[in-house]
């Protein structure tokens, strides 16, 4: 039977990174998807600034919308200091299956909670079921059109506190106006948008940083 792009992004990185070296399962997808298959990775442009953004905010608590192939949760994992914790919401079992390998194979997992189901679902259940009080750092890569949705219900549920830091990706392509209108007008952030590539491409993309003032 024919095997998904993202298990042949796994097959890359098992071929080609070295267990328990972050950076080389990072090159090995970069790699894959410079030349072999294009996917829907942060890259490696705008992941050198998701890598800043993570060392400035050194979280102690991260939550990421959308593990796809675990390539974020694999850069951000890598940087987080000793003790912090990300977790991050995936609702299609079969990319869960592939990150949970991917995020294995770099030897992060004890950095990371891969949690299986629909942001909507539980971003009102973080506190229960995680004893998480609030987010330092949110990294928003999941469909463009639960941005803003989500960013409110993390709101109401106090998961934001002042200084919680939003990163969004692809504000530009394929884009988040709704989301983007809200940050850069709302009084309650501080909106700074990062010029950037779309990944493994030329076409203009960007990062946006937005600090909630509480
Ligand atoms: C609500 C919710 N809860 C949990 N997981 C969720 C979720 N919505 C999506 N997810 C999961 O996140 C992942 C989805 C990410 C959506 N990302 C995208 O659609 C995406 C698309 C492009 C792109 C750009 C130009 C083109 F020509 C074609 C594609 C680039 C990117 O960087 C992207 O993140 C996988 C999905 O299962
Ligand atoms: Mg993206």
């Amino acid at each position: 039977t024919q095997s998904t792009r993202p298990q042949r992004l796994l097959g890359a990185v098992q071929k080609n990174a070295t267990r328990g070296h972050p950076r080389s399962v990072i090159q090995a997808i970069d790699h894959f998807c410079r030349n072999k298959e294009w996917a829907m990775n942060v890259g490696d442009e705008k992941g050198c600034i998701l890598d800043s953004v993570v060392s400035e905010v050194s979280p102690a608590t991260v939550l990421e919308l959308g593990t796809y192939c675990g390539y974020s949760t694999v850069r951000i994992a890598s940087r987080l200091p000793p003790h912090a914790k990300l977790i991050t919401l995936e609702f299609n079992p079969e990319f869960a299956v592939i990150a949970r390998q991917v995020i294995a194979w770099a030897g992060v997992e004890d950095k990371v909670q891969l949690v299986e189901g629909a942001s909507g679902d539980w971003i009102p259940r973080m506190k229960e079921q995680f004893g998480v009080k609030t987010f330092d750092l949110v990294f928003l890569d999941h469909w463009k059109d639960r941005y803003l949705p989500d960013t409110k219900l993390m709101e109401e549920c106090g998961l934001l506190r002042k200084g919680s830091i939003l990163l969004a990706d692809n504000v530009i392509c394929p884009g988040t106006p709704d989301y983007l209108e809200y940050v850069r007008n709302s009084p309650r952030y501080e909106s700074q948008y990062f010029k950037s590539h779309l990944e493994y491409t030329k076409v203009e993309d960007g990062l946006e940083k937005s600090v909630f003032l509480g």
